[in-house]
């Protein structure tokens, strides 16, 4: 069974409410009528109803619940735990229902905060620094959790390697240029989120330009330290750096250049070492190998929101929106 095939049977069984803000975006909308017709969710649209609706098409979204910010009636009760929430900056209610009423994100992100939705998923309209803006702010870190990353599930097509062609790429969308300590975090969680979602042994590689000591230079010496770090603080873990790519996945490669590691050739979960490498390479692999990039999905979130490329197509909305439901139904 393929990889978002098995994730939406298990969201099936136990239905979560994911909001949509971007309700004007038309692969949202494509993506309502397609999570809602396969019984994936349940979806809260942010908007005018009558618009929505009347945007919409020939795809059905009647099943969808709607929250108009402009007449939500427990506006005023969202905006005071707003200001709650950001009082040490300063946020007054009145300054918080005004972002309210201007920003469907932070309103998404709210109406997850107060139970009305299980996550949230938007980004195919808007940056990912706005995207999850509000939700560090709102929501911040999981107890337990120092940092919060993003990673994609890649489906590599016809694809040998990782698990059966499936690979956890992170950082690719939130920490520019993370320290070892940060590094060591991001693969910690990836590993995590691997291990939830499918069920298999993480095999975590850090990479690099250089395997095991084949270059010198302070960018190597920071893989180094973070695979250093993360296994000191993940003992347990199936992981190593530094490693080049192909010597991550390429059994033959990594007899020749890391005989000793036990990941080398076999890893599944990719960390790259900084944002640069991590966001490139995650759209080369989307563009260029046709693989399906889900995500990318923030891990160490307090309560999942899920961002989106602005180049999505609305099957990627719908596998992340599983996703999400998954990860909800995991923190209930
Ligand atoms: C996500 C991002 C916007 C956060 O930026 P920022 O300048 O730290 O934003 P803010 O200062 O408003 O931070 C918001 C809050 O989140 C917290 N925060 C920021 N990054 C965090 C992280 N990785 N983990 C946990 N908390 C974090 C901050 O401490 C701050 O908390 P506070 O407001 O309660 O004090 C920024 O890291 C970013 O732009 N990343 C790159 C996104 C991107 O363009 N990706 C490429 C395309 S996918
Ligand atoms: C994740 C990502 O790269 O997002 P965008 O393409 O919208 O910048």
């Amino acid at each position: 069974m393929a990889f978002l095939d098995k994730v939406i049977e298990v969201a099936k069984k136990d239905l979560q409410t994911i909001v949509l803000p971007e309700s004007y975006d038309p692969r949202t909308i494509e993506a309502t009528h397609k999570v809602l017709k396969q019984g994936i969710a349940k979806i809260i649209l942010v908007g005018n109803k009558e618009e929505i609706m009347a945007n919409a098409g020939s795809f059905d979204i009647s099943g969808a619940s709607f929250i108009d910010p402009e007449t939500f009636e427990d506006m005023n009760q969202m905006a005071a735990a707003l200001a709650d929430l950001r009082k040490s900056k300063g946020m007054t209610p009145e300054e918080a229902k005004g972002i309210l009423l201007k920003s469907e994100l932070f309103f998404g992100v709210m109406l997850v905060k107060m139970g009305y939705a299980n996550g949230m998923v938007a980004g195919a309209a808007n940056s990912t620094a706005n995207v999850l803006r509000p939700a560090l702010q709102i929501l911040k870190t999981a107890p337990g959790t120092k940092l919060v990353s993003a990673a994609f599930f890649m489906e590599v097509p016809n694809c040998e390697y990782g698990e059966d062609g499936i690979f956890i790429f992170g950082d690719c969308a939130l920490n520019p240029n993370p320290n070892s300590e940060e590094l060591a975090h991001i693969a910690i969680s990836s590993a995590a989120t691997f291990k939830s979602i499918v069920k298999a042994e993480p095999k975590v590689s850090i990479l690099s330009f250089s395997t095991k000591g084949s270059a010198n230079h302070a960018d190597v010496d920071k893989v180094v330290e973070a695979t250093k770090i993360a296994k000191e603080l993940a003992p347990e873990l199936s992981l190593d750096g530094e490693l080049q790519f192909d010597a991550s996945i390429i059994p033959s490669v990594a007899q020749k250049k890391a005989p000793d590691s036990a990941v080398a050739g076999k890893a599944n979960v990719i960390i790259f070492p900084d944002l640069d490498a991590g966001n490139i390479g995650y759209k080369l692999v989307q563009r260029l190998a046709k693989a399906n990039a889900y995500g990318p999905l923030c891990q160490g979130l307090a309560m999942p929101v899920n961002d989106l490329s602005r180049g999505c197509f609305a099957d990627d909305i719908v596998g992340t929106v599983a996703l999400t439901a998954l990860q909800a139904q995991m923190q209930k």
